[in-house]
């Protein structure tokens, strides 16, 4: 387990980009990290990777603090940045690792054997020995996800990893997160702005808003735990003459009838003793991206 507790970071002419938060991650778990432009996501990975060091607080791996940066420590954590950054073109896939692998002192039959797995994981086992210039956007990406694993790395972080790929691609990259959580046990932690992308990955959430924890909990919780209207339901009847009202508390328009989701059950059975019929049926669920919204504009208040 990675447990942060208290960690600040403050720069030069910057108010508190970090300001006295805790978090943790666990083996097998995909954790996410939200929060608007500047609210000090990228500070906060840096530091938990062990690129930045805290100004305060402590951040400890099986126990054992991060700041003794032990070869221990080290081969436990990797950080996979979105994009193309930080990848030799003119080399292949393959070399690439070799590259990467050596800086960890990986070299010889095992440097071969993990190279091998990795890029099998990553299904770039066919592309190993094409140079990275002709590798696809998505390929690429792969080949970022497979240069953070070299290490063989327990906790893995990641800065907007479907940054600019497109949908099909953005999709193969989530599934292989979500293998690499599931099947292979790693602890991951990632930002991202696409709020889809966080709903569908992610077990648990961190919401920062200038440098401070605003929401921690499942995106379930996080919907749960703000005051919004309930999901929706649009109910178009043949007949709204009769309903006004009956339902002045709801929104009539045309033939639509527009109701919360708690009073499906009562509305119906009231349409049916009135000979209403109902033709159509539309729910609109609250998404967590209108959560968060709430929550940021209830955070401002
Ligand atoms: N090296 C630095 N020197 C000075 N200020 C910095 C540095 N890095 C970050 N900051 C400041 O710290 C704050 C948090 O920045 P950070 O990059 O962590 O935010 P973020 O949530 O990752 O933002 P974004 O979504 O835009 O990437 C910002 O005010 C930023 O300007």
């Amino acid at each position: 387990m990675l447990i942060a507790k208290n960690i600040s970071k403050t720069f030069a002419k910057t108010n508190n980009a970090v300001s006295d938060i805790s978090l943790s991650m666990k083996e097998g778990k995909i954790i996410g990290l939200l929060g608007v432009n500047g609210a000090g996501k990228t500070t906060t990975i840096k530091m938990l990777s062990g690129l930045l060091n805290p100004d305060t607080g402590h951040i400890f791996i099986d126990d054992i603090e991060l700041t003794s940066q032990t070869k221990y420590l080290k081969n436990k954590l990797n950080i996979i940045p979105g994009g193309e950054r930080n990848l030799y073109w003119r080399l292949t896939g393959r070399e690439n690792l070799e590259y990467f692998g050596s800086l960890y002192g990986l070299r010889g039959k095992k440097c071969d054997d993990q190279i091998n797995e990795i890029l099998s994981t990553v299904q770039l086992i066919n592309a190993a020995d094409i140079l990275v210039e002709n590798y696809s956007k998505g390929m690429k990406q792969r080949l970022q996800i497979a240069r953070g694993l070299i290490n063989d790395p327990t906790y893995i972080f990641l800065d907007e990893p479907t940054l600019g790929l497109d949908i099909l691609i953005a999709k193969e990259v989530r599934q292989h997160l979500k293998h690499l959580a599931v099947d292979k046990q790693k602890g991951i932690l990632l930002t991202s702005h696409y709020i889809r992308e966080v709903e569908e990955l992610c077990d648990y959430i961190y919401v920062l808003d200038a440098g401070n924890i605003i929401f921690e909990g499942t995106p379930t919780q996080l919907n749960q735990q703000l005051t919004i209207d309930s999901d929706v339901v649009s109910l178009t009847v043949d007949d709204t003459t009769k309903i006004v009202g009956f339902f002045k508390q709801y929104v009539v328009s045309e033939n639509e009838l527009t109701i919360s989701v708690e009073s499906l059950q009562a509305t119906l059975a009231h349409l049916s003793s009135e000979n209403i019929s109902v033709l159509d049926i539309k729910i609109t669920r609250h998404t967590l991206e209108d959560s968060l919204v709430t929550l940021f504009k209830e955070t401002a208040k």
